[in-house]
């Protein structure tokens, strides 16, 4: 088909920054600033040019309707047991946004307690968190909404007897729970100060940096501006702050942290010794007293119970595989493991139960093993019996003598269980069991491979597939990978990956890179700061793993990624742009020299390091997707490739990874890769995805998660040469 017509982009020539002495241009820099005309003209521009693109793509609407239809089933969360009633989110199938329910018992008729979808006429305002009141009877909803995906949260209050909203409104807030007093009276929630300039500076779309981040208290009934500042750290702009209240209501505990490394301190502070509670700290005169337990990044600790000042901690301090360790506050300097550390499984999480058990979740080779233990010895008193996946979430209370499992696989669209303790033997029975009209799952195979990368590391590598495909390299090939952050990528069931295995006959594959959190700390920080390369490296073993067994061949595959895995897409098709395809790069990291100048970036450092630091510039300016766009036929005349047909996708309201870095990349590969010549060996278009009203991806209402696959995959499919069969 026809070379494509781009946009002859402004370039500005006079960007150059000097970092430690190497001189770097920054033509696209004015793309930067999202209310410029000209940005928007930009943006208008790509939006117009991506329609013309994908309305040639002619799976786009089977897909959207294919999707839809199979999207259209009743879906459930686990309930939460607070106080003497019940919660659960329901979704009946197409709803923009999944709805909070109550009932007072699991058998009890359920009603509606809160319903985002009233609270706007598009679906785009989403609960972002949720937190009951802890006493006896559960009498406050708080919590926290987002508008268009924006990371910023407007706290409210509902009273639960009478569904009333009280006045009570908390704004500058973001990223935090919410944790109240056991008395009813005020909760603590983390909050950014109130920007001098502007207004308009909590819509979302902007880019200020989130520093001096603070921990408050606020009294129901009273405004905001009397809330009680309970700590804050001018000296450390970049530390952010969580709070929480132990079971017993007795003491208030401060987790600190300065990145996204799992790392953390840990203060104190015995709220019981308090005359009048918290009224005493009202005026602002004086933060909190916390006592120091831990006061070094040097591990995380995450408190799991306490009984009076013994305390209980899972914990990565020597133990990369994580372990459960106990500490008395009167002897803070003498621990002693409870549960040490598993050789090979990583002790993901731990929950008090049935008062004197706890319920731990292993990882083991990037599937979940669940387990019951003595809380107080950590002795092993179950095994549960779950099968091959992901246990994504655990409904526990120490009280509780009955825990909820959310289990989803592959080809498991969701089981929640309910596991009864004070029976014997605990049994896990079926409590509910998502089931997804139009999917067979005896149609599908799913393997588990060990893929050797690089340096002979072995790569966990999911791969889905229809039942006895032959390896002949004839099927297209979607490889999916994150690798960054600790975050693993486990088991999961979707439904447009099923449409796309089912009716374009596709193989699914997920790597589980380095840079997660598969293997524990060691495999995270195996993939981070000067090894970030090894991410890259997996990535692409994998992908050629998947053309030499005959799964698929180089035009056949295509590979995608979120936010950190964006920057995967984005430096894989720099290195390897004869590799692949077809590249789609969601919401990614794409300029290493800047990220940490916007928003909440300054956090990844403790992945990527930061160019303000002469070593940690030379590791980015490597990789960064930005800087490291090359014409292949210049590079390789001998094998004149070039790149894939490449989607780059970002949102307006997207302030955890600011549009900018998808718009400044979009432009640069745009510039170098075509316009910039008379006659382009570039054919394979490379289009932006711009959404409006939509931020990172938390809170997407159903309708724009729907249309954003099939467009995703329509253009795969048309650059793949995949054919739908019905
Ligand atoms: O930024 C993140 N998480 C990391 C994140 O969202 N990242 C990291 C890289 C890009 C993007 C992503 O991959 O989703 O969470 C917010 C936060 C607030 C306060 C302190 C630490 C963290």
């Amino acid at each position: 088909d026809k070379p494509l017509q781009y946009p002859i982009v402004r370039r500005d020539d006079t960007v150059i920054d000097d970092y430690h002495g190497v001189k770097i241009a920054d033509p696209y820099r004015w793309l930067e600033d999202p209310d410029a005309e000209e940005v928007k003209e930009f943006v208008q521009e790509q939006v117009k040019l991506t329609e013309s693109v994908l309305k040639a793509c002619d799976t786009r609407e089977k897909l959207r309707e294919t999707i839809t239809k199979l999207f259209d089933h009743p879906r459930y969360d686990a309930p939460s047991k607070r106080g003497n009633k019940y919660f659960y989110f329901h979704n009946t199938g197409l709803q923009a946004q999944d709805v909070l329910y109550v009932q007072d018992s699991l058998e009890g008729e359920a009603e509606v307690l809160l319903d985002p979808n009233e609270l706007s006429e598009d679906g785009t305002v989403s609960l972002n968190s949720y937190t009951i009141s802890a006493s006896e009877d559960a009498k406050y909803l708080a919590y926290g909404i987002s508008k268009s995906g924006s990371d910023w949260v407007t706290i409210k209050v509902m009273r639960i007897e009478d569904k009333i909203v009280e006045a009570d409104t908390l704004n500058w807030v973001k990223f935090t729970s919410i944790k109240w007093t056991h008395d009813s009276k005020g909760f603590f929630y983390g909050r950014y100060p109130t920007p001098k300039e502007g207004e308009n500076l909590d819509a979302g779309t902007e880019t200020n940096s989130n520093l001096y981040n603070e921990l408050y208290y606020h009294f129901m009934g009273k405004n905001q501006s009397e809330d009680i500042l309970c700590w804050r750290d001018p000296e450390n702009p970049k530390y952010a702050f969580g709070a929480d209240v132990t079971d017993d209501g007795k003491y208030l505990l401060l987790y600190i942290g300065e990145g996204c490394d799992p790392v953390n301190k840990v203060y104190h502070c015995d709220m019981s010794a308090f005359s009048d509670g918290l009224e005493g700290f009202k005026g602002g005169k004086s933060l909190l007293p916390f006592t120091k337990l831990i006061d070094n990044f040097d591990a995380r600790y995450h408190e799991i119970a306490n009984d009076g000042t013994s305390f209980t901690f899972l914990t990565n301090k020597d133990a990369p595989k994580y372990k459960i360790v106990r500490v008395d506050l009167k002897e803070p300097s003498s621990w002693i493991d409870v549960i040490p550390e598993s050789e090979k499984d990583v002790l993901e999480s731990a929950y008090a139960v049935d008062g004197d058990k706890m319920i731990v979740s292993y990882l083991s080779d990037v599937k979940h093993v669940l387990q019951i233990r003595d809380l107080k010895t950590g002795s092993l008193l179950h095994q549960l019996p779950i099968d091959i996946g992901s246990v994504t979430g655990i409904s526990a209370q120490r009280k509780d003598s009955t825990v909820f499992i959310e289990f989803t696989s592959f080809l498991t669209p969701r089981i929640i269980y309910q596991c009864n303790l004070d029976t014997g033997v605990p049994d896990l029975k079926i409590f509910r069991e998502i089931s997804v009209p139009g999917f067979d799952r005896t149609e599908f195979h799913v393997d588990q491979l060990f893929v050797t990368s690089k340096d002979d590391t072995k790569i966990p590598t999911f791969i889905v597939a229809k039942k006895n495909i032959k390896l002949d390299g004839s099927h297209p090939c979607l490889l999916y990978g994150y690798g960054g952050f600790n975050i693993s990528l486990t088991p999961s069931f979707s439904v447009s990956r099923t449409v796309l295995t089912r009716h374009l006959g596709a193989v699914f594959c997920i790597a589980n890179i380095r840079g997660g959190g598969e293997y524990g700390e060691e495999w995270h920080k195996a993939g981070s700061l000067a090894r970030k390369q090894n991410c890259f490296d997996d990535f692409i073993s994998v992908s050629e793993y998947l053309v030499s067994a005959g799964y698929t061949q180089p035009k056949k595959l295509c590979i995608e990624g979120g936010s950190n895995g964006g920057l995967l897409v984005g430096a894989c098709i720099n290195q390897r742009p004869d590799l692949f395809g077809c590249a789609l790069a969601r919401v990614g990291v794409m300029d290493m020299l800047r990220f940490h100048k916007f928003t909440i970036g300054h956090a990844w450092t403790s992945d990527y390091g930061c160019s303000d630091k002469k070593e940690e510039f030379g590791w980015l300016i490597k990789y960064s997707p930005l800087h490291n766009v090359r014409r292949p036929w210049e590079q390789h005349p001998e094998q004149p490739s070039q790149y894939p047909p490449t989607m780059i996708l970002t949102a307006d309201h997207d302030d955890r990874v600011v549009p900018l870095h998808s718009l400044k990349l979009l432009a640069t590969m745009q510039y170098i890769l075509c316009t910039s010549l008379e006659k382009s060996p570039q054919t394979n278009p490379i289009i932006g995805r711009i959404e409006c009203k939509a931020g990172h991806g938390a809170g997407r209402p159903t309708q724009k998660l729907i249309d954003e696959a099939a467009d995703r995959y329509s253009f795969m499919a048309r650059m793949l040469g995949a054919s739908w069969n019905e």
